[in-house]
């Protein structure tokens, strides 16, 4: 149990004093300050297993997330507002702090999605893409060239501001889509996808997360990849944890922690295939999968990637 005492919770814990009292999680000097901190803080590997803090500490953290989700969104319209006064906002992607941070994310995703799937994925939905969408616009410039990018979000106003940012390219103008809803409101659409990306800020909590991943098992088309977001370590505080375990309707690929300075760990999961024994008109319940769950680290501390295909039989379960 890791609890308050913890050198490193401490510091975690100081930050999160300061930043919870601030007027207001806007873009400014003292803004950019405490989350830089903060961020710099959370990066290197460590000891912490976010699932066994004590409760003070859990509390902490939960609150902390929404803040730090907050901030990103208040951030991502900052800079989407600022691109839009270009004549071409997609030139000018660099004046956003974070750039090349979701050059090298939207890369490692382009990595192991084709890692694990031959096909170029025709049509893919990003579920959270906010007002400044960059992975859509990073993997759909440099990686899926041809593929049709269908963009979701909650917010109203995300909508028209990504619009604003990718209707002055001819060809992005043509691929991206963008849909104003909650996706737990999305049902049968799903199906279309080959592949599902889900942002870390979709599912704050561990309860919401489940459910949003209960949603996407029960209507994304059999065979089609789910690619989430994650945290590992002390990244934990900044964002939620996806337990493999919590994929229930998924084959879990591989799972990659990255060391360096994206955030962000990458899940990449395959909805079951349907059983031999139903079909779309005679769908079994929910399926009670195999899921061998068990706790990476318990593997090596150190080790950042498991292709869990090679430990999992479920290949042979399905068969
Ligand atoms: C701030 S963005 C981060 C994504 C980032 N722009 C990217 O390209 O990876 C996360 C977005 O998720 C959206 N969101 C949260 N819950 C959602 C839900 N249930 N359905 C759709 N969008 C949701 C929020 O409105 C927010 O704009």
């Amino acid at each position: 149990m890791v609890c308050e005492k913890d050198p490193l919770v401490q510091k975690i814990t100081d930050l999160y004093d300061q930043i919870s009292t601030l007027d207001s999680l806007k873009p400014s000097k003292d803004v950019n300050m405490l989350f830089t901190q903060l961020v710099l803080t959370c990066m290197p590997p460590t000891h912490i297993d976010v699932t066994k803090l004590c409760k003070k500490v859990q509390q902490m953290r939960s609150k902390l997330i929404r803040l730090c989700g907050e901030a990103e969104g208040l951030l991502e319209t900052h800079f989407s507002t600022i691109l839009a006064s270009y004549d071409n906002p997609l030139h000018h992607l660099n004046i956003f702090p974070y750039y090349t941070n979701y050059l090298k994310l939207s890369q490692l995703e382009f990595n192991i999605l084709t890692k694990h799937c031959s096909n170029v994925p025709n049509k893919v939905a990003f579920v959270g893409s906010g007002p400044l969408p960059l992975t859509s616009i990073v993997l759909a410039s440099f990686h899926l060239k041809t593929t049709s990018f269908h963009n979701y979000d909650i917010d109203p106003s995300a909508k028209s501001k990504a619009l604003r940012l990718v209707s002055s390219d001819p060809d992005l103008s043509r691929r991206m889509f963008f849909h104003t809803t909650d996706i737990m409101d999305v049902t049968n659409g799903l199906k279309e996808y080959d592949v599902v990306f889900l942002a870390a800020l979709v599912g704050m909590d561990k309860d919401e997360k489940v459910r949003v991943v209960e949603h996407l098992a029960k209507y994304m088309n059999p065979g089609a990849v789910l690619m989430l977001r994650s945290a590992h370590g002390a990244r934990g505080f900044l964002y939620p944890v996806v337990d493999p375990c919590d994929l229930r309707g998924f084959q879990v690929l591989s799972i990659f922690h990255p060391t360096d300075e994206v955030i962000n760990s990458v899940i990449i999961a395959r909805k079951f295939p349907m059983p031999k024994h139903c079909s779309a008109e005679h769908p079994v319940g929910p399926m009670k999968l195999p899921n061998k769950c068990f706790d990476i680290d318990m593997l090596n501390p150190l080790l950042n990637h498991v292709n869990l295909m090679e430990e999992l039989d479920i290949e042979d379960q399905l068969s």
